[in-house]
């Protein structure tokens, strides 16, 4: 039996609708649940296999998205949220009554910066954008995965399309290396041009011309 990842996906992933406009994520709490919505399709659906992203009890792998900051509105019961690690990157807000993460924007200065990180199988309608590939499948170990199990872990998001990666796409890693080299600061680009420049001398260089030069003076 294929191993399990996680329910939306281990039946087959739903089809994307063409007319998705966004809808409304709902926690699971029966009473008072929180509602979010979001406007317009996610973006860069992906699963992930960190110890960070919510998950469902029993699935291995989360299913995450991005949508604009600006897309994202809590609507009801937004009391009920609070940020699980106010140090992370991403700033999750789970309801305390279920546990689910309803949103978490990005505010640090960062290439994600005014994206919020949603759970898109929590969406009250189907029509979601399906996930493009897996990421942080290494992590999955972390998460008390057997680390015997993760090339069958690997072959099975292989089998279902998602290419699985131990960090994010290499799309996404470039996009995050483009806008690190363009976001340093120019004290360390002149130190870097600097650098590469004047490479250091090659060690004991300059020890060789000092004793070619005293064993000349000596000569004299
Ligand atoms: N190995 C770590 C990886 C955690 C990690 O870096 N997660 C990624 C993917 S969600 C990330 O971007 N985290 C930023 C954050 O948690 O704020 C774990 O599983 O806890
Ligand atoms: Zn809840
Ligand atoms: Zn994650």
């Amino acid at each position: 039996m294929a191993i399990k990842l996680h329910p939306a996906l281990d039946n087959g992933i739903a089809p994307e609708a063409s007319d998705f406009a966004g809808g409304v994520l709902v926690c699971a709490c029966s009473d008072r649940p929180v509602r979010v919505r979001v406007e317009g399709q996610i973006a860069h659906n992906h699963v992930c296999g960190c110890t960070k992203c919510w998950k469902p009890t029993g699935a291995m792998m989360s299913i995450v998205a991005v949508a604009p900051t600006d897309k994202v509105t809590v609507l009801e019961n937004g009391d009920k949220l609070k940020v699980v690690d106010s140090s992370a990157l991403i700033q999750r807000y789970a309801c305390t009554g279920c546990g689910v993460h309803m949103h978490g924007p990005v505010e640090r200065d960062h290439p994600f910066k005014g994206l919020s990180f949603v759970h898109p199988e929590r969406f009250e309608s189907k029509g979601w954008a399906k996930p493009g590939f897996a990421a942080f499948v290494s992590s999955a170990i972390e998460a008390g995965v057997d680390p015997n199990r993760m090339e069958e872990v690997r072959g099975r998001l292989r089998e279902i399309g998602l290419e699985p990666y131990d960090t994010l796409s290499p799309g996404l890693m470039d996009h995050i290396a483009t806008w690190t080299v363009q976001h340093r600061t120019p004290q360390t680009t002149v130190e870097a041009a600097a650098a590469v420049a004047a490479p250091a001398p090659r060690p004991g260089l300059l020890a060789r011309i000092f004793r070619r030069l005293s064993g000349r003076q000596r000569k004299h």
